[in-house]
């Protein structure tokens, strides 16, 4: 039966014939001996010592099945144990032209993605990414929300038409949803506090290290909330995230070297920061907008935050801020109107600390079906692709609400990434559909 490196290396095995599967990693030959450094499915590796002439035609990425006696040996690489090779069975030899070594462009890790995931930095990040979702799943079903799954083919937008991905649905047209949340707003009317993980597509025509054109979404909907209650659900699951992948995946969080002491602080409650004092602190800055003619000008109330002004809001900060009380004109059509602040939404993005930006967007529904008819006229959005939608509030409309949180964006920060395309295992952006 073959074991796994991580099970080997214990002092229990220590003379003991074992045998393990994997593929060679690195290769080094002496004129009596060859070292293979052996990878398992896991990404566990260990030394495994041969006589030369044994694995003399063995390259890079063979995939092997060794057999040999475990020994301790301070010099030994990864950790100290090493196997004394009796037998060495070669499932396939791989190619000579291996393409990923010691040191290559970022584009070439990209076009052959689906090789560099077997890189110790990608099989980190992918455990990482794993025991993100599973925290994110746990902690809805540890509290009572129900998952639910959405469509991804739809036939309108939640977040705007520009970032629509258009397709042709049998004979007629139809899009990639950019969010699950219409369809979670109709499922809490039978099952309550929903959530669900599904991708979800926007047709970014901007190249930043925040935006994918597909990412994973983690949405959730619940009936009769205050905003308050949205911010706090967003606080406990963000923070039970972090401080449990701070600590379930430690090792690969070391090898990435990222220093986690800041992590360790993500607690509720999270900074609730009124937008008209974000205002009025990016202009004490003298913080500057540049407008679509190229001028720029002072920062002033009823302007959206771009990532610049989220930086300087968060720069210093040590937790998540909550912006709440955006301009109303600036959210969209489906964001409740504060009924005591006319032009105020009851919507919050959540910022990440030191300027990571924007880790989620929530808030209230517009519950009124003449207001958000309104809404979606003005936002010029077709009534008809929305008739469904526009039902929930014909039928037991009531008070509600939810958000949705980038998976991407949250691993970003967790993992201090330079770019969000090291998150996800395939990145979808504008100029890369392959592999
Ligand atoms: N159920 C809801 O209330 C969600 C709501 N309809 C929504 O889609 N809001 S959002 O557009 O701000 O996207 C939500 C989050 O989704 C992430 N997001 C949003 N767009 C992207 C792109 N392009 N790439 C990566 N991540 C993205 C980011 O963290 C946002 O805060
Ligand atoms: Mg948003």
């Amino acid at each position: 039966m073959s074991l796994r490196t991580s099970q080997i290396k214990s002092s229990d095995y220590i003379g003991k014939e074992v045998t393990i599967r994997g593929w060679v990693y690195r290769l080094r030959k002496q004129k009596e001996n060859a070292f293979a450094l052996v990878r398992d499915d896991r990404g566990g590796v260990i030394q495994c010592i041969f006589p030369a002439d044994k694995v003399a035609g063995l390259t890079i990425e063979s995939s092997v099945e060794v057999t040999g006696v475990v020994s301790q040996d301070a010099r030994a690489p990864e950790g100290g144990y090493e196997i004394k090779g009796k037998n060495i069975r070669v499932y396939s030899v791989a190619g000579t032209d291996y393409p990923i070594g010691e040191y290559q462009s970022d584009e070439l890790l990209l076009d052959k993605r689906h090789l560099a995931l077997r890189t110790r930095k990608m099989v980190a990040m992918a455990k990482i990414r794993a025991t993100v979702l599973d925290l994110g799943r746990r902690w809805f079903v540890d509290n009572g929300w129900m998952e639910v799954t959405a469509p991804t083919i739809v036939k309108g937008a939640v977040e705007g038409g520009s970032t629509l991905f258009k397709l042709k649905y049998f004979d007629e047209e139809a899009y990639l949803s950019q969010s699950a949340q219409l369809y979670l707003e109709a499922m809490i009317f039978s099952l309550g506090p929903v959530w669900s993980l599904t991708p979800s597509f926007r047709a970014e025509k901007s190249r930043t290290v925040r935006h994918l054109a597909e990412f994973s979404h983690l949405e959730a909907e619940a009936p009769w909330v205050t905003l308050e209650d949205i911010l706090q659900v967003q606080e406990q699951l963000v923070s039970y995230i972090i401080q449990k992948t701070v600590k379930e995946r430690a090792e690969e969080l070391a090898f990435l070297k990222r220093d986690t002491t800041d992590l360790k602080k993500i607690e509720p409650p999270f900074e609730r920061l009124p937008y008209d004092k974000a205002i009025e602190i990016l202009r004490s800055k003298g913080f500057t907008v540049t407008e679509e003619s190229g001028t720029k000008r002072e920062i002033r109330a009823g302007d959206d935050l771009n990532i610049d002004s989220e930086r300087e809001l968060t720069k210093d900060a040590s937790k998540p801020i909550f912006v709440i009380g955006y301009p109303i004109a600036v959210k969209p059509f489906y964001v409740k109107e504060d009924p005591e602040r006319k032009g105020v939404g009851l919507a919050a993005d959540m910022l990440a600390p030191r300027g990571f930006g924007e880790i989620t967007s929530g808030g209230l529904r517009e519950d009124d079906i003449v207001s958000i008819t309104e809404r979606i006229k003005k936002e010029g959005l077709n009534p008809a692709a929305y008739d469904w939608y526009l039902d929930l509030r014909r039928y037991g409309s009531v008070p509600h609400g939810g958000f949705g949180l980038g998976i991407e964006r949250l691993m970003r920060w967790i993992t201090n990434a330079d770019d969000i395309k090291d998150t996800v295992l395939f990145p979808r952006t504008m100029s890369r559909v392959t592999p």
